[in-house]
């Protein structure tokens, strides 16, 4: 898969009265360059209608377009890929469906992050780092967990869950130089600042390369 370091998801619940599809160009103006449509409560139909419109939107900026959780709706609209998590599809089943596309799996603690890359994942997510509204029952696995990845996975992997400009230095300190965030980018009342405030952090890690 093409290389990455700001993964923005989307989240209409930031953003009443605005329309998700400028919010998500506004991140990719920014500097985004993965865009995952996150969308847990529509049906299946306003679901493919977003994923139409967002794969049309990520061609037109050559940004990689990845849908979360629904196969199917990847496959209609010609996604990159799909993020599946542990209660999803298992891999093997994705993969069969999903063939070169890009599949990414969600990690909270290094036996899963093991057996995504064992069974062929292009990424994981690795997280939640910090507690997080987007996903509230989620247990946060710290900045340790990313260590350990660091340590031991040779895929990429992308930090997830509570990240904000003020605590991203903590992640990135701990190894991630790829971060993903759902409030802070699209809950902002300006997504492309917000976004470049995001590279800049990184690119002090990175030197400005994109690893
Ligand atoms: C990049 C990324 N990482 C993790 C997740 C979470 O996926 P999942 O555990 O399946 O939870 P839901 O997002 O489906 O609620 C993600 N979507 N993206
Ligand atoms: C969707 C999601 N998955 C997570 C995981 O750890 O797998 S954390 C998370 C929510 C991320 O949203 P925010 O940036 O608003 O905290
Ligand atoms: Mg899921």
């Amino acid at each position: 898969m093409r290389e990455f370091r700001l993964y923005a998801i989307t989240g209409e619940e930031y953003h009443p009265g605005r329309s998700m599809l400028e919010v998500m160009e506004e991140a990719i103006k920014g500097g985004a360059d993965i865009v995952q449509l996150r969308d847990k409560k529509g049906t299946k139909r306003e679901i493919l209608e977003k994923a139409y419109a967002l794969r049309e939107l990520t061609a037109r900026y050559n940004v990689t377009f990845i849908v979360n959780d629904h196969i199917d709706i990847a496959l209609a609209c010609e996604a990159d890929g799909v993020h599946l998590g542990q209660d999803d599809l298992p891999l093997s089943e994705a993969r069969k469906l999903m063939g070169k596309r890009i599949i990414g799996i969600s990690t909270h603690r290094i036996e899963e992050a093991r057996a995504a890359e064992a069974e062929g994942a292009d990424y994981i997510g690795v997280g939640p780092i910090f507690p997080t509204k987007t996903k509230e029952h989620a247990k946060p696995v710290t900045t340790e967990y990313i260590k350990q990845v660091e340590r031991e996975i040779k895929i990429p992997y992308v930090a997830i869950g509570g990240i904000k400009l003020h605590n991203v230095d903590d992640v990135l300190a701990a190894g991630a130089r790829r971060i993903c965030a759902v409030s802070e980018i699209v809950g902002s009342p300006d997504p492309a600042e917000t976004c470049r405030a995001f590279i800049r952090k990184i690119e002090a890690y990175t030197g400005g390369d994109k690893q």
